[in-house]
């Protein structure tokens, strides 16, 4: 056990037990009061056994006899309720450890989603944080605890006979020696079997949420046999983890009577030797036996601590993985539209291989930008930075000449919206789903951006209204539903700049004009930006930029552009009226 990895596991332990301090004083003494009784137990059947040989039966033998079953019921009591304050302890400090890793890995930007699946993640914050669950409750407590009544019986031993207390001190340090260094190789085991149950989770995620599309593609057996080859290697790494901590048991358990027999024999020798009573033999008998219960618990305690230290290391590689995107001071544009410019620009999702060179321009506030280019031009990646996803490597984005790096993120989020062809829709209500589980939203500004967006008439037939579960509930959306409800979503929140990518290109051409409305009246009062690929749905835009390769072709006002039949907006509206012609 190195001692960094050692060192980290108790500053966690110190972490989240520091809160709970009196529960766990209070775990911490009614073991002690189960070890004492348990020491002292013994004490009153070898009192008994002697009285029995010397006097025969008496009242003072039903006085003894009362005594040990008055203590067992209290030993007994002592342990409920420490069983309860473990559990206790350590679903509390567990609880609160999961919660600190979902805020942590909220923080972590896309490069790092990107890289992790939502399985394996789900995985680490739940998996590797169970295996905590008994680190918490109980090394702290039972670790001292098994080690106290392993020397307070050392002791009672050698108060009988100091050569029957050397001899199996020495026998109890050889064991747990041994036990240690036969589990050395456990804690990277249990590392690479962990990360094997995280990879085999994120795959499951992955297909499961791609089953609409694996489905139909004939991709089930992929699934299978991808399934396979993950549980396989989860199953051999387990079960080598598991071998590193089963072989010493499967030891250790022999060791442990061995121990019992060596009392035994100590204690038969003593008898024949007349230096102990037949009640003292049985005392030694019962403390050398009871002696394997505190060192196999310790042995427990010691796989624990190793599967925990497996946890402890992947935790902490996820903790230590930060942003790279920094909060700001907390300067803000003030309220209202924001004028957006981005200025020298150079960004590309790995440095070598830059989708923006360099670019720069102006949109005023207040203004509709229709952004336009081919696939992979880079249209959704300027979203992405707009909402700093991503920061770019040279050159600043600003609102209304704020840079977004002196921002807080989470109030710059707040100023800017975002609708885009994959709604998510969460496995709540209708009114959860809407205003993001925000309380301060009133049912009936909910109702007047249904009018608005044409959803209405949707609304009505929810059988309980804004009450009814929908993502995975009772109620199911088409996608064109969907991104209705995405611009029901937009209203309510009033952010003063709005990105929609591809936002209705899912939706009839009916009800693409219902939504002209809710547009114009979304973009009322903000600056907006709308890609399309589609020209015809950018008739109230009042900018036009065309972007190829990364690069600005074009950008100038809607009217003047499609004045200009050399502009390449207007050649692209040509085309695209020709194709229409076409095709009818
Ligand atoms: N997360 C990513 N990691 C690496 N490269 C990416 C990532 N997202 C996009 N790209 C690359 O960046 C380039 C621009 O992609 P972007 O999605 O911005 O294009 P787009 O114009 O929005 O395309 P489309 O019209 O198809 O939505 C593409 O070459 C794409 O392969």
């Amino acid at each position: 056990m190195t001692s960094q990895p050692f060192k980290r596991s108790l500053a966690l332990l110190a972490r989240y037990l520091q809160p709970q301090w009196l529960k766990t004083l209070l775990m911490a003494l009614m073991l002690l009061l189960s070890i004492a009784l348990q020491l002292y137990n013994p004490r009153i059947l070898s009192s008994f056994i002697d009285a029995t040989a010397t006097h025969g039966i008496s009242t003072d033998l039903i006085w003894l006899a009362l005594l040990f079953i008055c203590m067992t019921i209290i030993t007994k009591l002592a342990t409920v309720v420490s069983n309860y304050l473990c559990e206790n302890v350590s679903w509390t400090a567990t609880n609160l450890m999961r919660n600190d890793l979902l805020s942590h890995l909220l923080t972590l930007d896309q490069q790092f989603h990107k890289e992790h699946t939502s399985g394996e993640l789900l995985e680490r914050i739940d998996g590797d944080v169970n295996v905590l669950a008994n680190f918490f409750s109980q090394f702290i407590v039972l670790l001292p605890f098994h080690a106290l009544l392993l020397i307070g019986m050392l002791i009672s031993l050698t108060i009988i006979n100091w050569l029957l207390g050397c001899v199996l001190g020495l026998y109890c340090v050889a064991v747990v020696g041994f036990l240690v260094w036969m589990r050395r190789p456990a804690p990277n085991r249990w590392r690479i079997a962990d990360q094997a149950r995280a990879d085999l989770f994120g795959f499951l995620g992955e297909a499961f949420s791609a089953l609409e599309d694996v489905r139909p593609n004939g991709g089930t057996p992929y699934i299978w046999q991808h399934f396979y080859q993950h549980f396989q290697r989860w199953y051999t790494t387990t079960c080598k983890a598991g071998w590193s901590g089963g072989s010493p048991w499967i030891i250790s358990q022999h060791l442990f009577r061995l121990g019992g027999i060596v009392g035994l024999v100590l204690g038969a020798y003593l008898w024949t030797r007349g230096l102990a009573t037949p009640g003292t033999v049985y005392l030694i008998f019962s403390y050398s036996s009871l002696l394997m219960q505190p060192l196999e618990q310790l042995q427990w305690q010691i796989q624990d601590l190793q599967q925990a230290q497996a946890s402890i290391q992947r935790i902490d590689q996820l903790l230590l993985h930060s942003s790279s995107l920094k909060n700001g001071t907390g300067k803000m544009p003030a309220s209202g539209p924001l004028e957006l410019s981005f200025e020298h620009v150079t960004f590309g999702y790995t440095p070598e291989r830059p989708i923006f060179k360099d670019l720069s321009l102006t949109l005023p506030a207040g203004h509709v930008l229709g952004l336009v280019g081919r696939t992979g031009s880079g249209k959704t990646t300027m979203a992405r930075l707009l909402f700093r996803m991503y920061d770019p490597q040279e050159g600043a984005i600003k609102l209304n000449g704020v840079a977004l790096t002196e921002m807080h993120l989470p109030d710059l989020r707040r100023r800017l919206g975002l609708i885009t062809q994959d709604v998510q829709l969460f496995n709540a209500s209708v009114r959860d789903n809407l205003t993001f589980f925000n309380t301060a939203i009133q049912d009936e500004t909910i109702l007047q951006a249904f009018q608005k967006v044409g959803l209405y008439d949707w609304y009505s037939t929810l059988p309980r209204g804004l009450e009814t579960k929908i993502g995975n509930g009772e109620y199911g959306l088409s996608a064109g539903e969907a991104q209705l409800l995405a611009f029901v979503r937009s209203l309510l929140a009033q952010p003063d700049l709005i990105i929609l990518d591809e936002a209705s290109s899912r939706l009839d051409p009916l009800s693409e004009q219902r939504l002209e409305q809710a547009i114009e009246q979304l973009f009322t009062g903000r600056t907006g930006i709308i890609i399309a690929h589609r020209l015809a749905t950018l008739e109230h835009v009042s900018d036009i930029l065309v972007l190829e390769d990364g690069n600005i072709i074009e950008f100038g006002s809607r009217a003047e552009l499609m004045a200009s039949p050399n502009s390449h907006f207007a050649r692209l509206l040509q085309l695209e009226l020709e194709a229409g012609a076409m095709l009818v």
